[in-house]
Order: structure tokens, then sequence, then C-alpha cells
């Protein structure tokens, strides 16, 4: 059964990682697909070709969500190439990992700007649309299991998770009335560019797959499931509701 047929979603993040898995799972799903990025061309270039593969329509708008014109720019051409905007995935997000003492000032406002400035005007630009239209829609947001739990190296944005989270559980209530559901995923550590570096480390990779109940650190498949599920009809009575995809992580604490 196909979730999202005839559906036009837009992806924040999607050259990579779980973006793509997204952008890829809905164009599986029948949806036509509209793509931002910031600076892979080649990779959202060949997302694009997947899509098409996949029988779907696809098209990318570069751009920094750190700037809220480009959450203008992204809706308005995804309307122009395909009339509408049904689903949103608000997904484009940085980690450069950090020591807190000597946390540089400008790595905190970039992540900042990017995660948490980038969602609310990404969410806010599609739901001003989907106010437009009159006929609701579905906004799911890439929050983390690091919106519930600490990491060392993270102080600058596990309180960005924590904030897009709440965005969600906000804007569901005040889209509710337009018949608008927000809910976010949870991912627990997926093997993504984010987390390239950090977890070539063997020591500190091994310890993480070991608090994983389910024996794996996550693909980036693993979120296209759970995405499309809040993205479509399935889940059309759950909004403001946050789905942990960690394999078990959060829970296992001995
Ligand atoms: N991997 C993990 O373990 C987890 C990830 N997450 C969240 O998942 C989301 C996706 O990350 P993930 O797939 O892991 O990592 P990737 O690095 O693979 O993907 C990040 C994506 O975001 C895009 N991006 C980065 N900065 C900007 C920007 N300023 N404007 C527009 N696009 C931008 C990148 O585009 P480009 O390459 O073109 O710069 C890329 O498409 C993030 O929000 C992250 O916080 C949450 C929990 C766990
Ligand atoms: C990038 C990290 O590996 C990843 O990001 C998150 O949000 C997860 O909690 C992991 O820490």
């Amino acid at each position: 059964m196909k979730l999202l047929e005839g559906n036009t979603v837009l992806v924040t993040g999607a050259s990579t990682g779980i973006g793509r898995a997204a952008a890829i799972g809905a164009a599986q799903h029948g949806a036509d697909v509209a793509i931002n990025y910031a600076n892979s061309d080649r990779s959202a270039a060949s997302c694009v070709a997947e899509i098409e593969a996949l029988g779907q329509r696809a098209i990318t708008v570069k751009g920094d969500v750190a700037d809220p014109q480009t959450a203008q720019d992204f809706v308005a051409r995804a309307v122009e190439a395909f009339g509408k905007v049904d689903v949103k995935v608000s997904n484009a997000g940085i980690c450069p990992f950090h020591a807190f003492l000597d946390m540089p000032a400008d790595v905190v406002e970039r992540t900042f700007k990017v995660n948490l400035h980038g969602a609310y005007f990404m969410v806010q630009g599609a739901a001003q649309q989907m106010v437009k239209q009159g006929h609701g829609g579905s906004i799911v947001a890439v929050s983390s299991i690091s919106a519930l739990v600490g990491g060392e190296y993270q102080t600058h944005y596990t309180l960005t998770k924590a904030g897009v989270h709440s965005l969600m559980q906000s804007t569901a209530i005040a889209l509710g009335k337009h018949g608008i559901r927000c809910n976010s995923v949870l991912p627990g550590t997926i093997l993504t560019e984010i987390n390239k570096d950090d977890l070539a480390d063997v020591e500190k990779r091994e310890y993480m797959e070991k608090r994983v109940p389910l024996g794996r650190l996550g693909a980036s498949e693993d979120l296209a499931g759970p995405i499309v599920f809040l993205a479509s009809d399935m889940a059309a009575y759950v909004t403001g509701a946050a789905l942990r995809v960690d394999g078990g992580m959060y829970v296992n604490l001995q």
C-alpha cells in the first residue's frame, strides 16, 4: 500500500543521511518531493535521480535554512513545480562536537541558527501555505533522543533538539484547527555524515553499539518508515507526538 500517493512532500537537509532516506521513502510511497540542502550538489542531484527512477517527480532547492527567506523560497518553488504542499519534513541540522568550557561562541550561534531557527521558519513557511490551501497537512520534525538526554560534547546541540520537540508540541496546538498535524521523530545514534568523525573512534562506536538493545546503530533508512507513517493518513489522529527511533537506546539503563 502506498501511503503518500499524490502528495507533495518537502524535506530539508535531504542531500544525505536521514533527510535523503525520508525523501526517497516518501517517493516510494507515491509522493513528489522537493528537497532542500546547503552544500552537497552532487548528492542532492543523485537523490533527485533516485526519486525519478521510482517514477516520481523531484526538484532541488539549495539554500541555508538559517536564513528565513530560504523557507519562503523553498515553499514557493515547490508550489510552482507541484502546485501544493501536503507534507513538510524539517530535518536539516548540524552537530559540531566540541567541549563545553571552551566552546566558541560562533559554533553555538551557528548551531542554534541552523537547528532551531531553521526548523522554526521552515515549519512556519510550510504551515502558511497549508493554511492557504485549506486542506490540512502534516509536519514531521527530526528531533533526537538528545532532546531527552545530554551529551558532553553536545551542550550547544541537545537544547536545539529539545527545542524542535517543543516546537512540534506548540505548533500541534496552533495548527490543529487547520487540520495540520505536527509530530517529531527522535532518532538515536544513526550512522551518517554528522557523526562520521565522532564514531571513527572505535572504542566510542563499540560503546554506543553496546547501549542499543537491538544490537546495532541505526541506518538512515530506519527513519524512513516512521517519518512516512507520521506524514500519512495512517496517523490521522496523531499530533503533538514524539516517536523515538533508537533501537531502544534511551530506555537502556542497565
Ligand atoms: N545521525 C544521528 O545520529 C542523528 C541525527 N539527528 C538529526 O537528523 C538530522 C539529519 O542529520 P543526519 O542525516 O544525521 O546528518 P547528515 O549530515 O547526513 O545530513 C544533514 C543534512 O542537512 C543539510 N544541512 C546542513 N546544514 C544545512 C543548512 N544550513 N541549510 C540547509 N541544509 C543543511 C545537509 O546538506 P549539505 O550536505 O548539502 O550541507 C544534509 O543534507 C539533523 O537534524 C540531526 O540533528 C537526530 C538524531 C540522531
Ligand atoms: C550526531 C550524534 O551522533 C547523534 O545526534 C543525536 O542527536 C544523537 O543523539 C546522537 O548523539
